[in-house]
């Protein structure tokens, strides 16, 4: 039966990365995209960004939304203080068993939990499910209609506290609007854009990177 992308994904892992080696697996995958098949991790221009994110906020505690095949959790979870951790949603069960094993090969399994279900479900239940007072850092990448609705329930839910961290992936391409309109135009958050390409290509998109005022 045909494989589909993301098992090719882990299949060039396995081939190409060291074991418990979280760069080279960064790496295996950036190489796979650029020169096998495109893939919407937010890849290694937008990761830099990212990276740079991640170290200046230096999160004990990071939620992502959209795992996908685990490539920014992994980024991510690499760049962690050593009690880190880093909570990650993803709604495709396929997708979410390639995540498990790209990040098993990538020796993170301490410090990454992946649930799986839809973060309207799951955003309401994480304070009692996980004991997480707030996130110090959130990375938005999943459905781009529900980046605006979900960080209105991440404030109702308090999650969210005074510094706290949104850093949104695609602002541009696919595009957020409503979510930009809202963020930027909100007294309760300090916005900034980098603008950069979409993974892979020569196509403009950014990051939105905004910090919550309380
Ligand atoms: O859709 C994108 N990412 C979201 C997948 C949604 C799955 C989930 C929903 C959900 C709900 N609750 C919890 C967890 C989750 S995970 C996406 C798409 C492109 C793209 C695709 C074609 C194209 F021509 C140009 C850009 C680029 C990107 O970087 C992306 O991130
Ligand atoms: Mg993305």
């Amino acid at each position: 039966t045909q494989s589909t992308r993301p098992q090719r994904l882990l299949a060039a892992v396995q081939k190409n990365a060291t074991r418990g080696d979280p760069r080279s697996v960064v790496l295996a995958i950036d190489q796979f995209c650029r020169q096998k098949e495109w893939a919407m991790n937010v890849g290694d221009e937008k990761g830099c960004i990212l990276d740079s994110v991640v170290s200046e906020v230096n999160p004990g505690a990071v939620l992502e939304l959209g795992t996908y095949c685990g490539y920014s959790a992994v980024r991510i979870a690499c760049l962690l203080p050593p009690h880190g951790k880093i909570i990650t949603l993803e709604f495709n069960p396929d997708n979410a068993a390639i995540a498990r094993q790209v990040i098993a090969w990538a020796g993170l399994e301490e410090k990454i939990q992946l649930v799986v279900g839809a973060s309207g479900d799951w955003i309401p239940k994480i304070k009692e499910q996980f004991g997480v007072k707030t996130f110090d850092l959130v990375f938005l990448d999943h459905w781009k209609d529900r980046y605006l609705p979900d960080t209105k329930l991440m404030e109702e839910c308090g999650l969210l506290r005074e510094g706290s961290i949104l850093l949104a992936d695609n602002v541009i391409c696919p595009g957020t609007p409503d979510y930009l309109e809202y963020i930027r135009n909100s007294p309760r958050y300090k916005s900034q854009y980098f603008k950069s390409h979409l993974e892979y290509t020569k196509v403009e998109d950014g990051l939105e990177k905004s910090v919550f005022l309380g």
